[in-house]
């Protein structure tokens, strides 16, 4: 290690977790930012008044050889579990049984349950949204959007949404021209929470339509509360963006409509329903970016759009900003 001054990781979803978790083992010091009030970022659940709810990422995949054996080790430290949903896929205006072999895994009693183990006692500022990143004479400085400074740090990370990484990234105008050309959609979350379990066996579909793009029902996955039978419904991309400033409201009567249409049973009104909009949801395509780094300066930048736009992705991506620092300070 070069320097005594500790990393500043901007972003606590599993991107900046990865590589908090990489540099603290190699034994670099770390301090990590959120915007929001804890850990997650799109792997977050939240509270309400049907108990935890999984909003964004709704299961992963492990593909890739070194995050298949990670998450081995969180299956034995009890922070996963292998959800196997009864799967099905709309199509076509038709329903029906779609089972296969992919093993997927939540968060478990909820998908924030990972980020927050991951986060351990890492030292972090919650509720800090980092709106500048500058170089002094030797160090690197974060000014929150309070006005507040903070600093000095050897190296930073940024890990956030590519949208949201151009403009902290403008010490290193290449890096932030690389990032300003990846383009991010968005996706509207509804939940409905109903008194009377559905008359269906569906615990997950796949759907292709005009509005829904997945649907899965939450109790179905391993330690969820189960006193009412709760749904997440996903819209599309393109339903999405072309009705991006619709009111929640608006919105759930929408997808609850679409949700109706496609699940084959009596549908009643919900006892609770919501909605939230992820307006960076998933890069428009993939890419294979790995991370970003201006090594020479100390700047990098990494998330899961650099990569699949999956839980997978921003965790290669972290273990790979994480890799490029190391090697660059050896
Ligand atoms: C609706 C939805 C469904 C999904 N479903 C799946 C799925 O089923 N399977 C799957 O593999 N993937 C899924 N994904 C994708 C998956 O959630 C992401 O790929 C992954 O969580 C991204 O992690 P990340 O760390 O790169 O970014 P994020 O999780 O977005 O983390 C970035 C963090 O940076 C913080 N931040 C941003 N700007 C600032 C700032 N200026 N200052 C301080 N903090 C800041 C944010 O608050 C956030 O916590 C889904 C995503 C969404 C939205
Ligand atoms: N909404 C968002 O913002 C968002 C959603 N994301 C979704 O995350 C999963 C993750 O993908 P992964 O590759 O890890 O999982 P799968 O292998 O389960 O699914 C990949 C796609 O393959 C199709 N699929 C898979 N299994 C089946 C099945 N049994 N029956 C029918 N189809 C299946 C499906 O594609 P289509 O809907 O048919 O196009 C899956 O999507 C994935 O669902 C993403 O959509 C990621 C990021 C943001």
């Amino acid at each position: 290690m070069t320097s005594t001054a500790p990393i500043a990781i901007i972003g606590t979803g599993i991107a900046g977790l990865s590589a908090a978790e990489a540099l603290h083992a190699a034994g670099y010091s770390v301090q990590l930012f959120d915007k929001s009030r804890g850990s997650g970022g799109r792997m977050a659940s939240k509270r309400s008044d049907a108990g935890a709810l999984d909003l964004g990422a709704q299961y992963f995949t492990a593909r890739d050889r070194r995050f298949a054996a990670t998450v081995q080790q969180w299956q034995a430290r009890g922070w996963v579990e292998e959800w196997t949903p009864s799967l099905y896929q709309f199509a076509n205006g038709t329903l029906n049984p779609s089972a296969d072999e992919q093993i997927r895994w939540v968060g478990k009693p909820r998908m924030s349950a990972i980020t927050r183990a991951m986060l351990g006692a890492l030292p972090v500022k919650f509720s800090c949204r980092i709106a500048e990143v500058f170089r002094g004479e030797q160090h690197w400085h974060l000014l929150d959007a309070e006005g507040e400074s903070h600093g000095p740090f050897s190296h930073v990370i940024v890990a956030t949404p590519a949208p949201q990484a151009s403009a902290l990234l403008a010490a290193a105008p290449k890096l932030a021209g690389t990032v300003a050309s990846v383009s991010m959609d968005p996706t509207w979350a509804v939940a409905l929470a109903f008194e009377k379990p559905l008359d269906t066996p569906l615990e997950g579909c796949f759907v292709q339509d005009d509005v829904l793009d997945w649907t899965a029902r939450n109790r179905s996955k391993p330690g969820r509360d189960t006193t009412l039978d709760t749904w997440v419904l996903h819209a599309s991309s393109s339903w999405s963006r072309q009705h991006l400033d619709l009111s929640k409201e608006q919105v759930i009567e929408h997808l609850h409509g679409a949700f109706a249409e496609m699940i084959g049973c009596a549908v009643p009104a919900p006892a609770f329903s919501l909605a939230h909009r992820w307006l960076y949801a998933r890069p428009s395509a993939a890419h294979q970016l790995g991370a970003l780094a201006d090594a020479d300066l100390g700047l990098y930048a990494c998330g899961d759009w650099c990569l699949s736009g999956r839980v997978e992705g921003a965790w290669l991506s972290g273990q790979e900003a994480a890799r490029k620092l190391i090697a660059h300070n050896q």
